[in-house]
């Protein structure tokens, strides 16, 4: 799904009207009655509504809303705030209509002073305050208004976006201000800011609602963020043939595990293994020689000369695919190997977790990294590496896709929905996964899958999304199986062949 910038949701409307063509009044009856419909699925006609209408669109697309509701039964009550006497033109031909119907117990047009409804537990708020036309932080009477209806114990449903949430940076928007809803019904295509984990606090559950807005403009506009889908990575899925071997099927060498941390190195190397690589190399400390063995037979060992530590770069002409980092520790002499190790090695290279503490930690080494290079941070081991910390996903996001700008490489920044982002300065967001595996290991397992994928041959990009992807999902179908609280990094691992076998189908 493509996401578009609140400019060209504004052009995709306008594009709608002139091309399909269709009258705005009744593009606007179109999305009331979708809107209508799925809150009449969760609602019953016994359930109080009051409605909050703005003076915009969203506000027009409450009061058909109201209108229909109740058409249907229901017993509605709208404010209409309209202060500064001016309303949109179909919000105020659905002012007129609503009127004329005379269905809704109760209508008001604030244009002063406003003494808000009571709003129990068993009323419904519809929130058509503000949507994607909303081009500064509430303040005044409005913000007033969010916060007692945040406050209530009311349940919220919003049209098209939590009043009070921009559709793209909320860096310095004002918090309190944000309408926090139950469900949010956003029309045909999500927002950029609904896929930011500070944002999902306001949305409750997200549902897209088709309003059939123009297929030609959806198609052929130029946007720089989307999220990934199955159907966008079926088609990129490799198969075997049937006269592969080992030695054909790519080698993957991963430096990772200190001592005391090998189960990093132990996940890594069996996520990899799980990722179609023919051959996985372990490169670690002497003293996990034992667990190693153990943990993972199926990997070949290659010794440290170091007990405990990472302490020297290896050569790495026969490898397919490098990923380093996963509880490497962090000792100065370990942060020299990674740089030699980096500098040295000609294969495709994901960095993860120490490894990207120590590039951190020697900001001169960023300058250092190849093309193509692949980096996998958390939220805070990004903010360490770029030196500032971030006060929104989006400067976050932004950042994020600096720097893959800058470095010609890839940033992948994990999150509620993983952002990967591309030397193109396109953002890709993955839509699998759940908070289950907000777990100890799970980031290793994602380094390994995407070292195997890279090593079986898939070139970066494919490797950083369609690794996104078959983790999220191992994690989606290890939940419906396990739950999400006993959810651990290996279950991940195990799930994986079923992830696999799912887009290979
Ligand atoms: N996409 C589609 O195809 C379709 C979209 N549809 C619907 O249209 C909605 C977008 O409508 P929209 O463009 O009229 O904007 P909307 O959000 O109602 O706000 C604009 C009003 O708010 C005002 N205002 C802004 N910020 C403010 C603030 N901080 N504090 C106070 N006032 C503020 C602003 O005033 P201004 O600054 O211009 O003076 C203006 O009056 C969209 O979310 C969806 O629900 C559907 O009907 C059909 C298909
Ligand atoms: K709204």
């Amino acid at each position: 799904m493509k996401i578009f910038t609140a400019a060209q949701i504004h052009e995709l409307d306008n594009y709608t009207i002139e091309h399909e063509p269709v009258k705005s009044i009744d593009l606007m009856e179109r999305a009331a009655k979708a809107l209508t419909r799925a809150i009449m699925d969760e609602w019953t006609d016994r359930t109080p509504v009051v409605v909050f209408a703005g003076p915009g669109n969203n506000g027009g697309d409450a009061l058909a809303v109201a209108r229909m509701l109740a058409e249907n039964h229901y017993q509605v009550s709208v404010y209409l705030f309209n202060i500064h006497d001016k309303l949109s033109e179909d919000c105020a031909a659905n002012k007129e209509r609503l009127v004329y119907a005379k269905k809704v117990s109760h209508f008001t047009e604030i244009t002063l002073n406003f003494d808000p409804p009571e709003l129990t537990p068993e009323t419904l708020v519809v929130d058509g305050l503000f949507g994607s036309g909303i081009n500064k932080p509430l303040s005044g009477g409005f913000a007033s208004l969010v916060r007692y209806i945040n406050q209530s114990p009311a349940k919220v449903v919003s049209i098209d976006m939590p009043s009070g949430l921009m559709c793209e940076d909320n860096t310095y928007n004002v918090r309190q201000n944000i309408i926090r809803a139950d469900l949010t019904l956003t029309l045909q295509q999500k927002k950029l800011s609904m896929m930011l984990t500070d944002c999902q606090q306001y949305l409750g559950r997200l549902r897209v609602l088709d309003i059939r807005l123009s297929p030609d403009y959806i198609r052929d506009t130029e946007v720089s963020c989307r999220i990934q889908e199955e159907t966008d990575l079926i088609p990129c899925v490799r198969h075997r043939g049937d006269f592969v071997h080992k030695g054909t099927m790519g080698h993957a060498l991963i430096i990772a595990g200190s001592y005391g941390m090998s189960g990093a190195a132990i996940l890594a190397t069996r996520a990899c293994l799980r990722s179609g690589a023919g051959k996985v190399t372990v490169h670690t400390p002497k003293r996990n020689y034992g667990i190693m063995q153990v943990a993972v037979p199926e990997a070949v060992l290659q010794m440290d000369r170091e007990e405990t530590y990472f302490s020297d770069s290896v050569e790495s002409q026969d490898y397919d695919a490098l990923a380093i980092g996963p509880g490497l520790g962090q000792s100065e002499n370990s942060a020299i190997a990674l740089i030699g190790q980096i500098r040295r090695t000609q294969c495709p290279i994901v960095v993860d977790a120490d490894g990207l503490n120590m590039l951190a930690n020697h900001q001169a080494w960023m300058q250092q990294l190849p093309l193509g290079i692949i980096m996998t941070p958390h939220p805070k081991e990004f903010d360490r590496l770029v030196g500032v910390t971030s006060s929104s996903d989006y400067e976050r996001l932004t950042k994020a896709r600096q720097l893959a700008e800058h470095l010609q490489g890839y940033v992948l920044l994990k999150g509620h929905y993983s952002a990967l982002c591309k030397p193109d300065g396109h953002i890709v967001f993955n839509s699998t996964g759940n908070s289950g595996m907000a777990t100890a290991g799970s980031g290793d397992v994602l380094t390994g899958i995407i070292a195997g994928l890279l090593a079986r041959g898939y070139d970066q990009a494919t490797a950083c999304q369609l690794g996104m992807y078959l983790h999220g999902l191992a994690g989606d179908l290890a939940v419906r199986d396990l739950g999400k609280e006993s959810l651990i990094a290996s279950d991940i691992i195990n799930y994986l062949p079923k992830a696999f076998l799912r887009l290979e189908d």
